[in-house]
């Protein structure tokens, strides 16, 4: 069984998916998902933003809360591409333990 934290993951996304089509007068993921693109880069660009902004702030507590905000919007772009959270962990499990200083070095010229 996956950990508590991919579980969250998988159930949050499940409840993207279960938005589309759904009226975005009642929810704010149906509302971006409506949008399209335009919409949700728009606001994975602004949540993007305001990380590094916080970041550059110090401010700790506001840092976890925009990079909060800027997942979630991550996942509601993947969703609406029809990837998963699961897909980006897959990657992340291959890539765990090689070195991006040797995984670049080992591209081609
Ligand atoms: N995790 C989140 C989540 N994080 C942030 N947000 C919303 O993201 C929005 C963006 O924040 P901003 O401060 O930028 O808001 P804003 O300026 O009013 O945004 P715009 O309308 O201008 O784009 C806010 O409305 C937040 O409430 C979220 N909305 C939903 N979820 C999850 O998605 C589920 C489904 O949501 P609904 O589809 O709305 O029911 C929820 O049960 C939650 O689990």
């Amino acid at each position: 069984m996956p950990p508590d934290s991919t579980r969250l993951l998988e159930r949050l996304a499940d409840t993207l998916e279960s938005r589309r089509g759904a009226d975005p007068s009642r929810s704010y993921v149906a509302k971006l998902l409506a949008g399209g693109d335009d919409r949700i880069l728009k606001k994975v660009g602004e949540e993007a933003t305001e990380t590094v902004i916080a970041a550059m702030q110090g401010d700790r507590a506001k840092l976890v809360a925009e990079t909060a905000d800027l997942w979630f919007h991550t996942l509601v772009m993947l969703v609406h591409h029809e990837l998963r959270p699961e897909d980006v962990l897959a990657e992340l499990a291959r890539r765990e333990g090689l070195s991006g200083i040797d995984e670049k070095a080992s591209r081609p010229a």
